[in-house]
């Protein structure tokens, strides 16, 4: 697994705000969304291209377009939905796919509760995006959602990524094509699986349900 933690001020300034405790909803899901828009750029290194001929008002000359098949975005709901629109904003030709998980507060297993993808994703590049990387329980199982059905690389977006859950990503998913593009690397997860420092509960913080 390759793995890319941001490095970059604007990143960590718009992070702190994130974090903050005094941040409210809706200044937290505008942030989120600008801080996949930037994350997406590094994310999408990688995306497939074809050239294309197009002719500007001066002259004919070749670019590239995103290729075929197109490449499919998966938020994982609830937290994973705050991220989408700064992602489509990037890549606005790309395919939208749902997966639905809940994290049991007590075993912190995920379990799935919804799934709108494809059937078939042989050949697709897909970009999975959930804010927080914890146990990597949730990130593992989607992932593993993605290459049952044939995904050809995923990239996993997260803004903010625990130590025990990259490892556990990079073990569950051994032998495949995965990035992780994270915002930040924290210390640890707590005794009740939160990241540390992190920003506490990523859907509440979005949906203001705290
Ligand atoms: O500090 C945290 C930790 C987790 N979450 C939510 O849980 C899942 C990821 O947990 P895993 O243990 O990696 O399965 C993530 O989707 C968040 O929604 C959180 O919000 N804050
Ligand atoms: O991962 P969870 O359990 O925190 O779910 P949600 O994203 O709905 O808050
Ligand atoms: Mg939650």
């Amino acid at each position: 697994m390759r793995v890319h933690v941001a490095d970059h001020p604007l990143i960590t300034h718009k992070l702190t705000v994130l974090r903050d405790i005094n941040t409210p909803s809706p200044t937290f899901r505008s942030l989120a969304e600008e801080l996949v828009t930037l994350l997406a750029y590094e994310a999408t290194r990688n995306v497939r291209v074809e050239p294309v001929t197009i002719q500007t008002p001066v002259a004919e000359t070749t670019g590239v377009a995103i290729s075929d098949p197109r490449p499919l975005v998966v938020p994982i709901l609830r937290a994973g939905l705050g991220m989408l629109e700064g992602m489509t904003k990037l890549v606005p030709s790309a395919e939208v796919g749902f997966l639905g998980m809940v994290r049991n507060e007590e075993t912190l297993e995920p379990t799935t509760y919804a799934e709108r993808l494809p059937d078939d994703l042989s050949d697709r590049q897909c970009f999975v995006l959930d804010p927080m990387l914890a146990t990597g329980g949730s990130l593992s199982a989607a992932i593993g959602f993605l290459f049952d059905r044939g995904a050809q690389d995923v990239t996993a977006i997260c803004l903010l990524g625990a130590p025990e859950g990259v490892a556990a990503l990079e073990k569950a998913t051994e032998g495949r094509d995965v990035t992780l593009v994270l915002g930040a690397l924290d210390e640890r997860l707590n005794e009740k699986g939160y990241i540390v420092p992190g920003l506490g509960d990523a859907g509440d913080r979005l949906y203001g349900t705290v």
